[in-house]
């Protein structure tokens, strides 16, 4: 029997996971598997090591209508890997509010504590914490690790996190917490592998997914994010509006007569690509049609995307990389393209093939910044904390 870790993201429609073995090096993934279209066309994915797709299976909707019984399906799947005994489970946590700054072993009271968050992560949160406390039921002697993508951001003055509301909000946890962490911390891991003297200058990390933002990385520490207090600000992202003055929320509220609830639901779920486009939230969609709306949705992505670069270059006092990560980033040349080409006041320059391609490296040789393309690797970051935690108790 060998050690393994089980390592868990759930997110909104999706639950990704991941079998790593405990190895004396660090950890090694065996199996990497997801159950997506949660509720709508379920479907089971799993790879073995070199990513060769081993196992498929669409399920009827009614067959995994919920995450608990998408949880189910992965249980089960996970009895039929064999020779490996589980040491620990690792989960994504969205939401470690202000006194997580690293991974911590879970408990009834941190369960407590990090349920408090779930109206600050509305979309996450209660799916992060739904296999947490499933597993503790029917497997209380493995231990479970929470890892935060609040975490990497931990280390900002006070004067960067702060709003300007009386110091009492301060206090009492209104913070810009940021998130993504735990992608910005695998591309920070990952450039001082592939561009180490990049690594420890000023670079702009942008993780265009469903949620996007983007992170200021100085020395491979983070200095700013585009996200706040949740994953609301910033960027506009698939579903959610990214930056809003906080007076359209007011109007609403004193005009339009809208609840919270109501509130919260435009904004998580009916904002950003989706709401501006009346089309869709996944990017794909947008770029194949020539609807004048979709183009409006993504002309604001790239021109959000270009003037938050800005932002960020500027709390560095300027900027020497560039990279791009998560399913848009990774994926779309045209979207990398173009926030490029707003970003050419900074001397930056794209090389179309490289781009196209897909390469790792592909800024033009004459670049004054050097652009990446690195997909991200949450799941690693998440089984080497828990490894870590492991070999410290
Ligand atoms: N080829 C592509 N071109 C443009 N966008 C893409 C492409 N592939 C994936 N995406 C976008 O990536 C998004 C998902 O990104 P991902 O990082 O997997 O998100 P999350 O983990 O937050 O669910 C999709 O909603 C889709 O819009
Ligand atoms: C924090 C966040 O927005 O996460 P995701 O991109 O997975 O939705
Ligand atoms: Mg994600």
């Amino acid at each position: 029997m060998e050690d393994a870790i089980l390592v868990m993201n759930a997110g909104s429609s999706s639950l990704k996971f991941q079998v790593y073995l405990i190895e004396s090096g660090g950890v090694r993934s065996i199996r990497r598997g997801a159950i997506d279209g949660i509720g709508v066309s379920p479907r089971m994915r799993i790879l073995d090591a070199d990513k060769k797709l081993i196992h498929e299976r669409k399920m009827a909707p009614t067959e995994v209508p919920d995450l608990p019984s998408a949880i189910a399906e992965m249980t089960g799947w996970l009895q039929t890997v064999e020779g490996i005994q589980l040491r620990a489970i690792g989960h994504r946590i969205v939401h470690g509010g202000p006194n997580h700054a690293d991974p911590v072993q879970i408990t009834p009271e941190i369960i407590e504590e990090l349920t408090a968050f779930q109206e600050l992560a509305p979309l996450h949160q209660p799916n992060n914490l739904a296999p947490i406390r499933l597993a503790m039921q029917v497997a209380p002697h493995v231990p479970q690790i929470a890892c935060f993508d609040t975490a990497f951001h931990r280390g900002h003055p006070e004067h960067t996190d702060c709003y300007a509301l009386p110091k009492s909000f301060y206090d009492n946890g209104m913070r810009r917490y940021g998130f993504h962490g735990l992608s910005y911390k695998y591309i920070s891991q990952k450039l001082r592998e592939i561009a180490p003297d990049l690594a420890v200058g000023r670079v702009i990390v942008a993780h265009l997914g469903s949620g996007a933002s983007m992170c200021a990385l100085q020395n491979g520490v983070s200095i700013e994010s585009t996200m706040g207090f949740t994953a609301l600000d910033g960027i506009p992202m698939g579903t959610r509006p990214g930056q809003l003055d906080s007076g359209v929320v007011l109007y609403m509220m004193s005009h339009m007569g809208k609840t919270a609830q109501e509130i919260t639901d435009l904004l998580y779920h009916e904002a950003g690509l989706k709401g501006l486009s009346g089309i869709s939230a996944d990017m794909r969609i947008l770029l194949k049609t020539d609807d004048p709306r979709a183009r409006l949705a993504i002309d604001h992505f790239v021109h959000r995307c270009g003037l938050y670069a800005g932002m960020l270059a500027a709390a560095m006092g300027g900027v020497d990389g560039f990279v791009f990560t998560a399913g848009i980033g990774e994926n779309s040349p045209e979207i990398r393209a173009r926030i490029i080409e707003k970003l050419e006041w900074l001397g930056a320059d794209i090389d179309p093939d490289a781009n196209a391609s897909g390469a790792t490296l592909i800024s033009a040789p004459a670049s004054k910044l050097s652009v990446y393309r690195i997909p991200t690797n949450e799941e690693l970051v998440i089984a080497g904390e828990t490894s870590g935690f492991l070999r410290k108790s």
